[in-house]
């Protein structure tokens, strides 16, 4: 990817006290990443956790990188893909860490995708009882919202992410220059969580999307670098208005009810930000339904998720019953009623226990293909 040179980096705080910490963007971050671990934490011993992808195109010579500039670093690598989000990679990483010797003074650092990221904090959040890391997100996906907010875990055959815990990064470095390697798929991945922010948070934002969707797909600097930044400042806002989920932060939830149980029906042929694509028009179609959300927003929505090579439509493969047998696990449920976030317009959102089953499988098999 060719930047201008007139380019800057974006710096967002995540603001929660103590424990706030910096979100470094730009190109070029990852090449000055030993000067920023160093300012944090001195020369302690590191270990990167990265899986295989992500250390064979990066990890190796960032690795390289740190140890030649005096930083004691170690690599722990593990399989590629949604498979590798379970316990047992969780227990295989924390075994290999005590072989490695790390100790309570040792700091973990995450390199790659959204699996990484949630996988490697969750094992910084309980090695020994907890030890930092700092998240190196490689992926669109984890630059824009996995890395940031401290939701890490692991999925059971049951769904996903319903292992896991609340544990902040002390600092992520966004490099975007990184996303060049990225497949068209992976970036579309991120764009659904991009439209998400915008969906529920920034009309105006929604807006930019919808102008600049060939800028996005064909990963234009200027609008990456854009988009990261304000999909940071809006996630960095929420959580740090209600950073355990107590009520505002599940609006971070939008499409994720349905695409949840779809990611996870489908064994995860279906990925994360596709799940949530699908997951977010079912939702802004039961709004609709509920007399929420006026149709001409609605179908902006669709819109902006199909000129952004994302899914709309829920695959025939996918069985209408699971949907609702998995949803039933989802963690915004209370007294075991889900709570659904739907949306008022673009950028606004509601948060109600009033969608049946019906409801639901009415929202998806209008769309079923
Ligand atoms: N914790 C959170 O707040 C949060 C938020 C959103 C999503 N998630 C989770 O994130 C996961 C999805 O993350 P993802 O979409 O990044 O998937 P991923 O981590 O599996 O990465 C996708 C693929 O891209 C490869 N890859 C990574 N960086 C690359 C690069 N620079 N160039 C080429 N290939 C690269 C990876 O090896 C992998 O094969 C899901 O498990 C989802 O539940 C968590
Ligand atoms: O950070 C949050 O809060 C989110 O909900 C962000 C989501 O994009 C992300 O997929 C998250 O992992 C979902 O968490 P879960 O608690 O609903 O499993
Ligand atoms: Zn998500």
């Amino acid at each position: 990817m060719k930047l201008p040179d007139s380019f800057v980096w974006h710096t967002v705080n995540v603001d929660l006290g103590d424990r706030s910490y910096d979100i470094l963007i730009g190109p070029g971050v990852l090449s000055e990443a030993g000067k920023h671990i160093e300012s944090i934490f001195g020369k302690r011993d590191f270990f990167l956790i990265s899986d295989s992808n992500c250390y064979d195109l990066l990890g190796h010579d960032l690795e390289a990188m740190l140890n030649g500039e005096g930083l004691s670093v170690k690599s722990i690598v593990f399989p590629a893909g949604e498979q590798s989000k379970n316990l047992k990679q969780v227990e295989d990483i924390t075994r290999r860490l005590v072989e490695l010797g790390a100790d309570r003074q040792s700091v973990i650092l995450a390199l790659g995708g959204g699996v990484t990221g949630d996988v490697a904090g969750f094992v910084a959040s309980i090695y020994m009882r907890g030890i930092p890391f700092i998240q190196i997100p490689t992926t669109l996906l984890a630059q824009v919202d996995s890395s940031v907010g401290g939701k890490t875990g692991v999925d059971l055959p049951e769904g996903k992410n319903l292992v896991g815990t609340f544990y902040q990064p002390r600092l992520v470095l966004s490099d975007i220059g990184v996303l060049a390697t990225l497949p068209q798929k992976e970036l579309n991945n991120g764009l659904a969580e991009v439209i998400k922010y915008g969906a529920i948070w920034d009309a105006d934002f929604f807006a930019f999307l919808e102008k600049n969707h060939e800028g996005c797909k064909n990963l234009e600097p200027e609008v990456i670098a854009y988009i990261v930044k304000r999909s940071c400042e809006i996630k960095a806002q929420v959580v740090a208005l209600d950073e355990k989920e107590g009520d505002l932060r599940r609006i971070l939830n939008f499409g994720h009810t349905i695409g949840h149980a779809i990611e996870a029906s489908s064994n995860f042929s279906i990925t994360h930000g596709e799940a949530v694509a699908i997951g977010m028009v079912a939702a802004g179609r039961i709004s609709m339904e509920k007399g929420l959300l006026a149709q001409d927003d609605f179908n902006r929505l669709t819109n902006l998720i199909k000129d952004l090579g994302l899914p709309h439509t829920v695959p025939a493969s996918t069985s209408p019953e699971d949907i609702l047998v998995k949803i039933r696990h989802d963690k915004k449920a209370k007294g075991g009623r889900v709570h659904f976030v739907l949306l008022e317009g673009i950028g606004k959102t509601v948060i109600t226990p009033e969608v049946t089953d019906e409801d639901v499988l009415k929202s998806i098999s209008g769309s079923i293909h």
